[in-house]
């Protein structure tokens, strides 16, 4: 019997999604292997690529045609080749690189906890923890390397939401902005950047603090604000009207993302806001915004314990930590994040 027409394309939907890590890896292995930056602005043949960097030139050859066909690169002729516009973005020298955000996602750290899935699901806990015997940011914390690698992924992701945040919301109301595990700082310093009179507190364990001098000197707003090494378990700096968490309570259960909201409920005055930035899952799945929130929601699961949440989740966390949702504002689309504005409960 002919298979039928929608059969077919069905079967070939599927056999795309099993091999989706074989796309993944190969983009990390044209990042890995530094074929992307020696390619940069030219069309490059493959076998002096090969030579460059040292690699097998057939295995190369191959690697580089996977890559045209996953159209982050066109072969002009064969055995030459030149990065498309979704392939330079994995340039290292673009302010707007997403190359470390690649290397992190397919990192082996990670790809072990999602081998650990199913498991995940049948005991609703971390594969992570089961994986490596310690939650993900005292490993990072143990892997310098790693943890460098993760909080440039992070200012990479909040790099293209940047302007979108700052034209939606007017930080410019406040005096003082405590960013909450604000990472490197990226953010922040376009805040600050934005709002001359605006000061602000860069709050984050010593780790995620890593890289925040450079982020904050590249803007040259390190005289207004402050660095603060810490715990959000245990408190937040005082002293801010607005504290912002861009991708924070989504890395923690309900428990644990209860106690920073409280901690942030209890520095904040009466009059001030917190705003996070996170995604807000509709009520039931719309297809049109694709798979991406719902990965990032078993990502959160697999490595950190973490989910996404709906609307309803976040006015349920915000009551739980003596706050009222006051606003959803959602950036638009391409953007998956909105701002949750609270304000302290009466
Ligand atoms: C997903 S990252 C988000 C970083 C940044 N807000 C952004 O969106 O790019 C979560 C941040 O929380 C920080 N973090 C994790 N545990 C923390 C803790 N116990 N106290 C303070 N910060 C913490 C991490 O170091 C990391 O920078």
């Amino acid at each position: 019997m002919e298979p039928k027409q929608d059969d077919v394309a069905d079967r070939g939907k599927l056999v795309q999604l099993a091999c989706g890590h074989m796309a993944a890896q190969a983009v990390a292995a044209g990042v890995r292997l530094g074929l992307v930056d020696l390619i940069g602005d030219s069309q490059r043949r493959a076998a002096d690529l090969a030579r460059e960097c040292g690699a097998d030139p057939q295995a190369t050859t191959r690697l580089l045609r996977a890559l045209a066909a996953l159209e982050l690169l066109v072969e002009n002729r064969p055995g030459s080749f030149s990065l498309t516009p979704a392939g330079a973005l994995l340039r290292t020298d673009r302010p707007d690189s997403l190359h470390s955000l690649v290397r992190m996602v397919t990192c082996p750290a990670t790809m072990r906890s999602w081998d650990g899935l199913a498991d995940s699901v049948r005991t609703g806990k971390t594969s992570f923890d089961a994986v490596f015997g310690t939650d993900f940011f005292s490993y990072l914390k143990e892997n310098p390397e790693l943890s460098a690698e993760f909080n440039a992924a992070m200012g990479q992701g909040t790099h293209a939401t940047i302007a979108d945040i700052l034209s939606h919301y007017d930080f410019g109301g406040f005096a003082t902005v405590v960013d909450v595990g604000g990472g490197d700082g990226t953010l922040l310093a376009a805040i600050l950047r934005k709002h001359s009179s605006l000061r602000g507190i860069l709050f984050d364990t010593p780790e995620g603090l890593g890289r925040a001098g450079e982020s904050l000197g590249r803007e040259g707003v390190e005289d207004r604000c402050a660095l603060d090494a810490g715990d959000f378990f245990d408190s937040v700096p005082d002293g801010g009207d607005l504290y912002l968490l861009k991708n924070v309570v989504h890395d923690w259960d309900d428990g644990r993302a209860t106690v920073i909201l409280r901690n942030c409920r209890r520095a904040v005055p009466e009059s001030g806001r917190v705003l996070l930035v996170e995604v807000v899952l509709p009520a039931t799945v719309a297809s049109s915004t694709g798979p991406i929130n719902y990965l990032s929601d078993l990502d959160m699961l697999v490595n950190l314990g973490g989910r996404e949440r709906t609307r309803a989740d976040f006015e349920d966390l915000c009551r739980l930590a003596g706050l009222t949702l006051t606003r959803i504002l959602p950036l638009p689309p391409p953007s998956p994040f909105s701002l949750i504005e609270a304000a302290p409960a009466g």
